[in-house]
């Protein structure tokens, strides 16, 4: 598990110290999937390197499984941290498999003479990644998206206690994502401590157990994920202008207010949700009064203004052309 104690962290420069985030306190604990969320340039990398050991906190304690950072050497932090980071990695000449099993190096002789345990491991993390096709190409060759599982398959291969990614699933293609996000939490549940940061936070809500949310002007706050939806946190963390958190849907909606409006009170689901999409295409809001405009869905038909239609698009059309 990752402690934090009041974990000041930042960069020192000529004319001072840039503090990013300040009073970082909780523990990433085993077991967990926990995401690490914040918008652009809140300090989810400066955190993540400073918990490597990358860069020193500016104030507080960083105890990787129980030890404080100062006292972990660079061979046992290898043995402990496995790490995914954003930075382009240059590789000489060097194939997919060889990148995996050069994650095994922490744990094999001088020689990195692999056993016959280190080849079912990387067997096993090729085919959870599902990368068997691109294992003999080379890295370098590869689009971002296989650059990035190979990233994960040589993190993987390290085995350790703790893993940290940042933003992982970036060029993931979505099966793909949501392929890393269900792994990781499977890694989790089998014992491991994995620290996640992404923007994706459709994903992060779904699969991560507890949450550390970075704010400029809050202090950052680690907790369940649902709880922190519930009780507000999570909305206010992210919430900018008319960009707002829908605690109903779990999706941030663009809430702009709409001069033509009509109402859907008696949609059903799912044509519900597809036809209100449609409308704010067409910047055509939804009125909570009934009016005069209203648009029904009976016997598998869209009606209104007296006319019916079988298609969506044609409603929208009439809809738009009556309402301009
Ligand atoms: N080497 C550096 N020297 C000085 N300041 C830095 C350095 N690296 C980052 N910063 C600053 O630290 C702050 C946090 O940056 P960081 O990269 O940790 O944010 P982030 O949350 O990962 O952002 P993003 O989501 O945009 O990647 C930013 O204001 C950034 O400008």
């Amino acid at each position: 598990m990752i402690e934090l104690k009041k974990v000041a962290i930042g960069y020192q420069k000529k004319g001072g110290v840039l503090t990013v985030q300040e009073n970082i306190n909780g523990c990433i604990s085993k077991g967990k999937l926990v995401g690490l969320l914040g918008g652009n340039g809140k300090g989810k990398s400066t955190l993540l390197r400073t918990i490597l050991g990358l860069q020193p906190a500016l104030k507080g304690e960083v105890l990787i499984q129980g030890i404080p950072l100062s006292g972990i050497s660079a061979k046992a932090m290898a043995k402990e941290v496995a790490v995914v980071l954003t930075d382009k990695i240059q590789t000489p000449y060097m194939t997919v498999r060889e990148l995996i099993e050069s994650g095994r190096s922490p744990h094999t002789n001088w020689w990195g003479k692999m056993k016959h345990e280190d080849l079912l491991l990387i067997e096993q993390v090729i085919d959870q990644l599902g990368i068997d096709a691109i294992q003999h190409r080379p890295f370098n060759e590869l689009s971002d998206g296989q650059k990035q599982l190979s990233l994960i398959g040589r993190a993987l291969a390290q085995d350790t206690g703790v893993i940290l990614l940042d933003e992982p699933a970036a060029h993931l293609d979505v099966p793909n994502k949501i392929r890393i996000f269900s792994l990781l939490q499977q890694l989790s549940r089998g014992g491991k401590t994995v620290l996640i940061c992404s923007h994706d936070l459709d994903l992060s809500l779904r699969f991560c157990d507890d949450l550390l949310l970075l704010h400029q002007e809050e202090l950052p706050v680690l907790g369940m994920a649902e709880e922190l939806v519930l009780n507000g946190t999570f909305g206010r963390y992210f919430n900018q202008g008319e960009v707002q958190f829908n605690i109903q849907s779990g999706r941030f909606d663009f809430q702009k207010k709409f001069r033509r409006q009509v109402n859907i009170d008696t949609v059903p689901s799912p044509q519900r949700r597809w036809l209100v999409q449609a409308l704010h295409k067409k910047e055509i809001g939804i009125s909570p009064l009934p009016t005069e405009n209203e648009i029904q869905w009976k016997d598998s038909q869209w009606h209104f203004n007296s006319q019916q239609f079988d298609h969506l698009s044609p409603l929208i059309n009439a809809i738009d052309t009556y309402l301009t």
